[in-house]
């Protein structure tokens, strides 16, 4: 394992609220090599002492707490301040700590992943074994991903670049590959004679605060369908891999992604929505709305179509947005009804088909929906009742941040829940119909008033099961 990683955008709302805590927890449970050190990169003005400090109260009022783990962090952690515009300076002060193989990991804006490359490799950062961490986005559009890409491969073999997307860091959606491929029952029914329809939802009750810049030029479509939720139908979509290795899966999840049907003009008004929230009550308490010059979405609807043998027929929903009325990632499995009825009641159970529910947050359970009958002599006919059947693990097992996941797995070289380049332009290509079709048909953004479940054009697209688990409405 490498003991030297270079966090670039140190001082970034992503480091505070994630990487940091989740190196704090690695070194708490000694999951890191001993000799561990970490090189801090911003551009604000700090030396070793005053980063530390600005660090340890950060950290220090989290969840995190946990005041050894967070001394020993500050001990190993060392503070730069650089433009990664500027190849030479970062050449000139990084090359030190090219002594050793190391984990560089750029939390940074996508449009300086170029440029942080080209300086990464004048400092010599990038030989070896070295390896480079990119967050999420990668680009902005398929073009600017291609480029990115580019650039990456010029300085560094595709081996050694791991592109992040924390969803793929989650217990739960690993679970899902567990699911999938450890069991003989869902493996047979896994496909379009069986499953009626796929609905992925990942509801947020948090708004854009305090990233509206970055929010205004990417928006729901490029910040969460583009990589969380296409990675999230890829696995639910994917052909079994030949084994559980890196290029195995990955070779998978890029079929299902170019299998994805592009969109055109005269779709978009059928298969989509794009909401903006208002001002309104979340968790009881009033909030803003979202306000920009932009045409930008915090909610987008879809409605896609796998263009291949084994999902011709089946949609899948995608449903994501901010200012919800309650945070919920879950996918939902619809099988299709029963083919030939035998009981009496001509009932709308019928059409009630089996479900299958795995809720990913904020907690996990895993739910099979089925029909069972409540037989009472008074009734004179079997009375059909639909049951529920409880598949979670019990004791639930306890749940790291995805960030610790992914920082083990980058530092050991395993590539395996990381995105490759085919993977990443292959979503692109597809998001790009998207975009460029809502601006040929000029579909418009529907307000909505934070605390409720989207605009009411996408109440079709929302899974039928939130409305049975205490959820008040189903509309705006
Ligand atoms: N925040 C989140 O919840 C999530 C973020 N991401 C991704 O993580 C990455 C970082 O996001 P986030 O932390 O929110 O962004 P922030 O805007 O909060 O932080 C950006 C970081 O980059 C540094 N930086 C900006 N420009 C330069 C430059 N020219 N030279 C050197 N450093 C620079 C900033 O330094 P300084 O502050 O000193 O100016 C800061 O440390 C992005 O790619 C984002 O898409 C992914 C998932 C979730
Ligand atoms: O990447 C992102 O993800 C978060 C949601 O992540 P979660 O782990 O809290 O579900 C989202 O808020 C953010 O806008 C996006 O950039």
């Amino acid at each position: 394992m490498h003991d030297t990683l270079l966090l670039f955008g140190a001082t970034g709302d992503l480091s505070q609220r994630y990487l940091f805590p989740s190196l704090q927890h690695l070194l708490r449970d000694r999951l890191l090599p001993p000799d561990f050190r970490v090189v801090a990169v911003g551009r604000s003005d700090y030396d070793d002492g005053g980063f530390q400090a600005w660090l340890r109260e950060r950290l220090a009022n989290g969840d995190s707490r946990d005041d050894t783990a967070l001394e020993d962090l500050l001990r190993r952690t060392h503070y730069h301040a650089l433009d990664l515009n500027d190849a030479e300076a970062m050449a000139a002060t990084l090359s030190q700590y090219a002594d050793r193989p190391s984990v560089s990991y750029l939390s940074t804006p996508p449009d300086l992943f170029a440029p942080a490359t080209r300086g990464l490799k004048a400092a010599g950062l990038l030989e070896g074994e070295s390896r480079l961490v990119l967050e999420k986005p990668i680009g902005h559009d398929l073009a600017s991903a291609r480029e990115i890409n580019a650039t990456l491969k010029a300085a560094l073999d595709e081996s050694r670049i791991f592109r992040i997307d924390h969803y793929l860091g989650k217990a739960p959606v690993q679970n899902l590959l567990a699911l999938r491929f450890g069991n003989t029952l869902m493996e047979a029914v896994w496909h379009n004679r069986w499953i009626e329809s796929v609905d992925i939802l990942v509801a947020e009750t948090a708004g854009v605060d305090g990233r509206e810049g970055y929010y205004a030029n990417y928006g729901a479509l490029r910040d969460m369908v583009q990589n969380h939720m296409l990675q999230l139908l890829a696995l639910i979509a994917m052909e079994p891999p030949s084994a559980l290795d890196a290029d195995s899966i990955r070779d998978e999840k890029r079929k299902v992604l170019r299998s994805l049907r592009p969109m055109t003009p005269a779709d978009v008004g059928k298969h989509s929505v794009r909401g903006r929230y208002e001002a309104g009550v979340v968790d009881g308490e009033a909030v803003r709305g979202f306000k920009h010059d932009s045409e930008v979405e915090t909610f987008v609807a879809l409605r896609a179509h796998i263009d291949n043998w084994r999902w011709s027929g089946v949609p899948f929903r995608i449903v994501t947005g901010k200012r919800m009325p309650s945070r919920a990632t879950e996918v939902v499995v619809s099988f299709k009804p029963v083919s030939h009825w035998v009981f009496e009641r001509p009932s709308k159970e019928r059409a009630r088909s089996n479900r299958l529910r795995m809720r990913l947050q904020p907690e996990e359970t895993i739910e099979l929906g089925l029909m069972g009958s409540l037989a009472a002599p008074e009734w004179g006919a079997t009375e059909l009742q639909p049951m529920s059947l409880d598949l979670s693990m019990s004791p639930a097992p306890i749940r790291r941040i995805a960030y610790e996941r992914l920082l083990i797995d980058a530092l050991k070289g395993d590539q395996t829940l990381f995105v490759r380049d085919d993977e990443v332009e292959a979503a692109w290509h597809w998001i790009d119909s998207i975009s460029d079709a809502w601006r040929q048909a000029q579909t418009p953004v529907q307000p909505y008033p934070a605390g409720s479940w989207g605009p009411p054009a996408a109440v079709d697209f929302l899974p039928a099961t939130l409305f049975g688990n205490g959820h008040k409405k189903k509309a705006s």
